[in-house]
């Protein structure tokens, strides 16, 4: 494919009479074979314009850099911002790409809402995708990547790779790190939702207000010209809220706001039963009564969000709603993954902000037998080289609205496993208990369950290893908590 071709579909200008022929697009010069774009950006660690000489010796075309970075032996596309270029650009190499695709931000809720929007479209007969972090789930499997979002190559190849297996429909996550880094764009997004924002990520955008404008990007600039924003409205009715609303006002998109508050969708209604909530909806002047099969406020939302990504891509109300009544948990999301000896159900949760914290605990409150003496125990932890400012409020979050507390690690990565649960415990107070070991912490909650209790271990969800050391000393031992509960409750069986 001539580069020229490429950069008159992105709109990029080339220097006078400069052509190549591209075979790839790299943004690692480890990567580079004869005929590749380089994009040469700098980053946390590296700063990959030292690189540029042996990505032209290795056979690189052009580079995507800065006006001030040096190239040599090669086109220079020269621009303020090469991450964005670099993804327009690339963009119109991996082709074709699904003909509907939309993407969710928020700082909760997101793997969730590409999940149910996935299963919805699947159960609306389509061939259909999620990406986020449970990784890249299609009608034939389901491939882990590690990141919520990889980089800009393999998520367009991604993209592009879906198209080629028949895939229609993709729904997927964009992070505010993805956002920010030009790491999740270039393809059409004919719909965005924004689910909620609360405190996360701060060791990385430098206050809530940078945070945010990371996930508007969404709204400003990636989602089409005349697409759609549906938008979480719930009681709670947040200034954020408010502000993403107007966001996409300003953009001139369809604005569709779902929740307690919601205009297109409202929920009128929501009423805990033994296996999950029936929810009484207003819809286009009419009220609808559904039943959803999952526990917990928040996958109402997360349902909801999704039911409004399907009707903003021409699904039909009817088959919609019926979709969200046969929706299936997704994994590590409030995932019932065990009954202790006792008989205590225990729940393995991805709660990792206090906010998420808050709601998962409030799902599950309901379901504790409290006039029978029952309690509601949780197990957590705060990630290491990860946003320290949040880790006093999760312990808060957790101590205020749990009965009995126990913090615990959860990747604690680079940093002292004992000064971040230091750090929580100072949130949690006095009453919690401090067992950093992963396994005995959970045991110790299922060994002490009663019959009316209920136990949340929170933080990790699907995630499969304990994440320690930093660089050149980083080990993952492996560690899912759905199974570590079912050994400890088994185990409580047999003892
Ligand atoms: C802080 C952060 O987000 N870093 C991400 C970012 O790295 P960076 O651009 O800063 O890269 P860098 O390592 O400094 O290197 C700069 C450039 O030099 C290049 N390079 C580097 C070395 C070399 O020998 N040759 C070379 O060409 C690199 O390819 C890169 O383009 O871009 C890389 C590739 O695109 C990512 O792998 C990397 O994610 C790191 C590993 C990470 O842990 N990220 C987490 C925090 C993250 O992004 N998480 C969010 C989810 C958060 C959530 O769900 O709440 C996500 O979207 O995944
Ligand atoms: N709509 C919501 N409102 C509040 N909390 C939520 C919501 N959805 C999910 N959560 C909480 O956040 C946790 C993570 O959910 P999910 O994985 O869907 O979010 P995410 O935005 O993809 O997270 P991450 O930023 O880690 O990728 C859940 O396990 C739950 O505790
Ligand atoms: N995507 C989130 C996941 C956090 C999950 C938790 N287990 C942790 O490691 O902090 C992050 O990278 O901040
Ligand atoms: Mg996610």
């Amino acid at each position: 494919m001539k580069l020229g071709v490429l950069a008159d579909q992105a709109a990029i200008s080339l220097p006078s009479g400069s052509d190549a022929e591209v075979t790839g697009f790299a943004i690692d010069h480890r990567k580079i074979a004869p005929g590749t774009v380089f994009g040469a950006f700098r980053g946390a660690r590296f700063n990959a314009e030292d690189f540029i000489p042996a990505a032209i010796e290795a056979g690189a075309v052009a580079v995507v850099a800065r006006p001030e970075a040096s190239v040599e032996g090669a086109i220079h596309i020269a621009e303020d911002e090469p991450r964005r270029a670099f993804a327009r650009l690339a963009a119109k190499f991996f082709t074709p790409v699904p003909e509907c695709i939309v993407a969710v931000t928020g700082t909760n809720g997101k793997t969730s809402t590409v999940e149910m929007t996935r299963q919805i479209w699947r159960m609306c007969g389509e061939r259909a995708a999620s990406i986020g972090t449970l990784g890249v789930t299609t009608p034939d499997e389901s491939v882990s990547t590690g990141l919520t979002t990889p980089d800009i190559v393999t998520f367009l190849s991604n993209m592009s790779g879906l198209a080629r297996e028949g895939v229609s429909h993709v729904a997927y996550e964009a992070s505010s790190h993805g956002l920010s880094q030009y790491r999740n764009e270039g393809v059409p997004v004919r719909a965005a939702a924004f689910t909620n924002f609360s405190r996360d990520h701060l060791d990385y955008h430098k206050d809530m207000e940078d945070y945010f404008a990371a996930k508007m990007r969404l709204f400003d600039e990636v989602v089409d010209d005349g697409g759609t924003a549906i938008i979480w409205h719930g009681e709670e009715n947040s200034e954020w809220t408010r502000r993403a609303i107007e966001h996409a006002q300003k953009r001139a998109l369809r604005v569709l706001t779902v929740g307690e508050r919601g205009e297109y969708i409202r929920l009128a209604a929501r009423t805990p039963t033994q296996l999950g909530q029936d929810l009484e909806i207003e819809f286009e002047g009419e009220t609808r009564k559904l039943r959803l099969p999952l526990i917990g406020a928040y996958q109402v939302a997360n349902a909801l969000v999704s039911a409004g990504l399907a009707m903003a891509t021409g699904k039909s109300a009817s088959q919609v709603f019926d979709a969200v009544g046969r929706l299936q948990p997704v994994r590590g999301r409030l995932e019932r993954a065990a009954i202790s000896a006792s008989g205590a159900p225990i729940y393995i949760d991805y709660a990792h902000t206090p906010d998420a914290l808050e709601a998962a605990i409030a799902a599950l409150r309901p379901h504790v037998e409290t006039e029978r003496g029952g309690r509601l125990i949780t197990v957590f932890g705060a990630g290491g080289d990860r946003d320290q400012g949040k880790r006093e409020p999760m312990g808060r979050a957790a101590s205020e609205h749990s009965d009995v507390v126990i913090v615990t690690d959860d990747n604690p990565r680079g940093e002292d496993p004992a000064a971040i649960r230091a750090q929580v415990l100072a949130g949690a107070g006095e009453n919690a208990r401090d067992i950093g070991d992963r396994r005995a912490a959970i045991a110790a909650a299922i060994s002490e369950a009663g019959p009316h209790d209920i136990v949340l271990v929170a933080g990790k969800g699907h995630e499969q290893g304990q994440i320690i050391g930093s660089g050149e000393n980083m080990r993952v031992l492996p560690f899912d908590d759905v199974e570590v509960a079912r050994q400890c409750a088994a185990q409580g069986v047999q003892a």
